[in-house]
């Protein structure tokens, strides 16, 4: 099938490619002219496992193509909206400028039977607005909306073998029976393989995308708050963690207690889930995720006053070593993310923040010059008066506590992500600090 993505960023560029994969006849395009030239020599402009090898092969078959104009989503019978839903300045709420700029310039380029899908998070309602242009716009053409659960990092994996497909169709049956079979055309190799689909109306659709997240969020806030009492009363929030989780009714998953969330979906997406749930006059329903977000941000605080209680209250001047930079591992996305947080606080009280990650030290720096960075660990850790881990990088947690104690010139590490073993960092002369934990 021909295919246009509009938006090329994490969910874009990888759905272009991994659909181009399938077989399907792609032209991805995006407003960033040099997202677009390294695209188009099948380099990711971002790092996520699997995606430079599916960009080569499919730019070198041509059935993936990259442009800048709009003009060449014409001939498509499918278009994807994966554009940017960044909160607001100054407000929770989703800013729809690049859902609203995309949608608009498509129209002219729409024909009968084309059918438009909203992959990006947006707000409940917006998929009916949408859908009374595309009608309004007098091109024949339909809207679906289809949210996207991709994990950064797995994103490959997750878009071809995605573990649910959620259709949102037109309310109009002959329509809905229309958007249905295109998509299944589209998905013909996940739904080949059993995956589960879930059909129902754009309401619905939109929903489950930003519960699921909420969802998320509550529960790594929930653990994170458990870490709390643990501090206070001697408890320990990773046994605490492994024991409810062996109800399978409650499960592990997501309920790793550290700094707490970040990157680009759960944060502005708890936020924006609030504020349009306050529009719609039912803020009480959801007023929990204001406190998940508020214990989510004080995991981060919380990392940062024992960093400065590890330093004696003198963190001026102090050399401190950041192990990582990017919200979560296999990833170099920054986005809100914890541990460039902690790092950007450390350095506004006056420490020298030496930060290193395997990945991230590009965005970082271009977001953040004011620190300093090395990406080579063994550097970052030189005399270092405090070691504070943020990002739980295999090249960190398998770090040997014995190679790096002769490098720093105080052996204390704060382990924000509870992810190193205790017992044999203390017994390699280490004064170890986590969260949650005696
Ligand atoms: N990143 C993820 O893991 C993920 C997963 C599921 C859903 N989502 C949702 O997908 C959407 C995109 O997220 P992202 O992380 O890829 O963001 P991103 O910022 O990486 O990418 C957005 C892209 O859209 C482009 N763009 C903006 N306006 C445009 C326009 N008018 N025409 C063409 N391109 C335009 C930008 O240049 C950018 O490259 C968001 O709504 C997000 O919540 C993201
Ligand atoms: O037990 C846990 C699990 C995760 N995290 C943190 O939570 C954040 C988010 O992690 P994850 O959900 O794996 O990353 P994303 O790639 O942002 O994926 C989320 O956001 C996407 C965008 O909406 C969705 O598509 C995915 O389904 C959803 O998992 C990261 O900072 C993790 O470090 C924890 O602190 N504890």
């Amino acid at each position: 099938m021909k295919l246009s993505v509009i938006g090329c960023g994490y969910l874009g560029a990888v759905h272009a490619a991994s659909m181009a994969e399938l077989g399907h006849d792609v032209i991805g395009i995006d407003i960033d002219q040099a997202k677009i030239d390294a695209l188009a020599a099948g380099k990711a402009p971002f790092f996520e496992p699997g995606l430079p090898e599916i960009l080569t092969s499919a730019t070198a078959t041509g059935r993936l193509r990259f442009s800048t104009d709009l003009a060449d989503a014409a001939g498509s019978q499918v278009h994807f909206i994966a554009v940017g839903t960044p909160q607001k300045r100054g407000s929770y709420a989703a800013d729809l400028t690049y859902v609203n700029a995309a949608l608009e310039g498509l129209l002219p380029y729409l024909s009968d039977g084309d059918l438009v899908v909203g992959k990006s998070t947006v707000p409940v309602g917006t998929a009916a607005d949408l859908a009374a242009k595309v009608a309004a716009s007098g091109s024949g053409a339909m809207l679906a909306w289809n949210p996207e659960f991709l994990r950064e990092g797995f994103a490959v994996q997750d878009t071809i073998s995605p573990d649910r497909l959620v259709y949102g169709l037109p309310p109009e049956p002959a329509q809905a029976e229309a958007s249905k079979a295109l998509l299944d055309a589209v998905y013909e190799s996940a739904l080949g393989k059993d995956t589960p689909l879930v059909v129902t109306d754009y309401a619905t659709a939109e929903l489950v995308k930003v519960s699921a997240n909420a969802f998320l969020a509550t529960k790594i806030s929930f653990i994170n708050a458990m870490a709390e009492i643990a501090e206070v009363t001697g408890a320990d929030v990773t046994q605490l963690s492994t024991a409810i989780g062996l109800d399978d009714r409650i499960g592990w998953k997501f309920l790793k207690a550290g700094v707490g969330f970040g990157g680009g979906c759960l944060p502005k997406d708890i936020r924006a889930f609030t504020a349009r749930a306050e529009e719609l006059g039912r803020g009480e329903s959801v007023a929990f995720l204001k406190e998940v977000d508020a214990i989510n941000l004080r995991r981060r605080q919380r990392v940062v006053d024992l960093a400065v209680e590890a330093l004696g209250g003198q963190v001026n001047g102090k050399k401190i070593a950041v192990l990582g930079l990017a919200f979560k591992p296999h990833s170099d996305d920054i986005r809100d993310s914890p541990a460039l947080d902690v790092a950007v606080q450390l350095k506004g009280r006056g420490a020298n923040v030496v930060a290193t990650d395997p990945e991230a030290i590009h965005t970082a720096s271009r977001v953040h010059p004011q620190l300093t960075y090395e990406a080579d660990p063994a550097a970052a850790l030189q005399d270092a008066d405090l070691v504070v881990l943020v990002t739980e990088w295999d090249e960190f947690r398998y770090m040997d506590p014995s190679w790096a104690l002769p490098l720093v010139k105080t052996p204390t590490i704060i382990d924000g992500r509870n992810t190193l073993d205790a017992t044999a960092w203390r017994a390699a002369g280490w004064t170890y600090i986590s969260l949650g934990r005696p």
